[in-house]
């Protein structure tokens, strides 16, 4: 038996969420983690095994309200034969909407049994302005909770079949939304340094000039700003900064995490 944690994140905090979670799991149980980051490694001839015996923790930040579309093919790839699944969304404080239904409809459809969900919270993508530094110690506390509560459930179960939980969402889930074919710009503070390059969960950006990326390549997941030391990248987009104003005007107020069990 082992926890398997499979998470794309590409702003760290669906990995924090789903981490910490994780590891509560694996501790309570006595068993190994394994910890699966995606993030940069979505081929889909990576695809993890799942005995019976495992438990998988997926964790996915929302983008539109839905799975990231670039993780999709990966997702709807894992397979299972009756393995214990939770689900974890991730949102920057505007909403879920359909992302963690999608998510546990997958897996229900490829054989996990889905025992739970949780749609956390982190700071938003977009602006710094916006669920700023989050998840925060509240937040990694209530995914310890949460931890527990998985156990208790596992605990209960034993080796008996579960049916589906409850998540909150609808289908047919919500149309994504299209951004502009665009990327961040870079201002005369870059060093070079390639944090950002080295990152890039798509290769968009040039390992010969980080100031170049490939638009095409480009999800807009924004992992170049929030990881640049020098502050260098910024959106310069009217659609982005526009995107960015609307939700810092409507979405500041902070939103709680929703637990499914
Ligand atoms: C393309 C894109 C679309 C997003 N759409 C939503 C959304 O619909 N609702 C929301 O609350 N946050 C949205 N976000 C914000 C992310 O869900 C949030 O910042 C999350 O914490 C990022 O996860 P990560 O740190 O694991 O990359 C979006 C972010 C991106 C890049």
């Amino acid at each position: 038996m082992e926890v398997k944690a499979v998470y794309f994140s590409p702003t760290r905090t669906s990995e924090k969420i789903t981490m910490t979670i994780a590891r509560k799991v694996a501790m309570k149980l006595k068993t190994s983690l394994k910890d699966i980051n995606i993030t940069k490694n979505h081929d889909i001839g990576r695809i993890p095994e799942f005995s019976k015996e495992d438990i998988l923790i997926l964790g996915l930040p929302v983008y539109s309200g839905r799975i990231p579309e670039i993780i999709e093919e990966y997702v709807h790839n894992l397979n299972a034969d009756g393995t214990k699944a939770i689900v974890v969304a991730v949102y920057g404080n505007r909403d879920y909407d359909d992302a963690l239904l999608e998510m546990r409809n997958i897996l229900n459809e490829n054989g996990f049994e889905v025992i739970a969900g949780g749609a956390f919270i982190g700071e938003h993508s977009f602006t710094d302005k916006v669920a700023t530094g989050r998840p925060d110690e509240k937040d990694l506390e209530e995914a310890r909770a949460f931890g527990d509560s998985i156990v208790m459930k596992l605990e209960n179960i034993g080796d008996n079949q579960v049916d589906s939980i409850d998540i909150k969402g609808n289908y047919p889930y919500k149309e994504r939304g299209v951004l502009p074919h665009v990327t961040p710009s870079t201002n005369d503070d870059c060093t070079e340094c390639m944090d950002c390059a080295e990152e890039c969960p798509t290769g968009a950006i040039s390992m010969d000039n980080p100031r170049e990326a490939d638009p095409k390549k480009c999800i807009l997941c924004c992992e170049c700003i929030k990881i640049c030391p020098e502050d260098a990248k910024f959106n310069d987009n009217e659609k982005i900064i526009g995107l960015a104003k609307m939700l810092e005007d409507n979405f500041s107020q902070r939103r709680d995490p929703e637990i499914f069990i």
